[in-house]
């Protein structure tokens, strides 16, 4: 049973509405990537727009194009890719995270449960209902995009799947870099697990974006960032003897089982509600 995993995050300022040319960055990317051991690359969130919700409706987005050039990616260089794309559905599109295998088949579409509304995105897409993981070298890994990451509950669904690894696929904002920061290790602390997160960089209408892509360990330890504007990737070799040390040391997952079963004995009679 193989227990490390070299794994790497793209940083990457993308053309908003512009899919050709991000691919095309994309690609050189991973050939970068590929001469450093890289098993699995992970890239932002909707980086084949560039996170430029108008280019949707002003272009008529063909999902294949992104979709066929990372598995070619994937496949030309033997290692997985998880990128955040456009998908187009029946009358509606998704904001969503692909996996491809190292054989350049798709292995996993997660379409993001939390729309993010202060960036409107509930007016251009439809929100998943999944959460989504997949396998590589025995290694559990759930997903994540961007807004996700405020919800605990998330993380906590795929520590209960089984996850070692959490990826989050992200756009951002500097306004709210400390928050990215924060939450980054906060999930990597309660669940115990690896995570690796892109986001990008560079702005779009005025809105910039926090960069600050980081793989973080079980322990809560940033082992590789960026800053919040420059390109570039990052890359680690993760452990699960670190998961395993961690998890020994202080064993959260069956303490929050004790925890789970005094709360679900206890019925929460007040509930907040909050007028718009
Ligand atoms: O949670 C935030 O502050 C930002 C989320 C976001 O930008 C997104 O989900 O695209």
């Amino acid at each position: 049973m193989c227990d490390r995993l070299d794994v790497s995050c793209v940083q990457m300022n993308c053309k908003p509405g512009d899919i050709k040319y991000n691919l095309k960055k994309a690609r050189e990317f991973a050939d970068k990537a590929v001469k450093n051991g890289t098993e699995i690359l992970v890239f932002p969130e909707l980086f084949d727009i560039g996170y430029d919700l108008s280019s949707l409706v002003k272009l008529d987005i063909d999902e294949h194009i992104a979709v066929d050039e990372l598995a070619a990616i994937a496949k030309d260089n033997n290692m997985f890719i998880a990128a955040g794309l456009t998908e187009k559905g029946y009358g509606t599109f998704y904001n969503t995270l692909y996996v491809f295998n190292n054989i350049g088949e798709t292995v996993l579409k997660y379409r993001k449960i939390n729309l993010f509304s202060l960036s409107k995105e509930n007016d251009y897409f439809t929100p998943g209902i999944n959460p989504q993981s997949f396998v590589i070298k025995n290694i559990k890994v759930g997903v994540m995009i961007c807004y996700d990451l405020r919800f605990p509950e998330l993380g906590r669904y795929y520590l209960k799947d089984g996850c070692s690894v959490i990826i989050i696929s992200s756009a951002f904002p500097k306004q709210r870099q400390e928050h990215w920061n924060t939450l980054l290790k906060a999930r990597a602390i309660e669940n115990q697990l690896y995570i690796i997160a892109s986001n990008r960089v560079g702005s779009l209408d005025g809105l910039e974006f926090a960069g600050n892509s980081s793989i973080i360990d079980p322990w809560g330890n940033v082992l590789e960032t960026l800053d919040n504007e420059s390109e570039g990737i990052i890359k680690c070799c993760i452990s699960m003897d670190k998961r395993d040390e961690v998890r020994k040391f202080i064993p959260c997952y069956n303490d929050m089982l004790r925890l789970e079963g005094l709360i679900n004995n206890n019925k929460c009679n007040d509930r907040i509600d909050i007028k718009e």
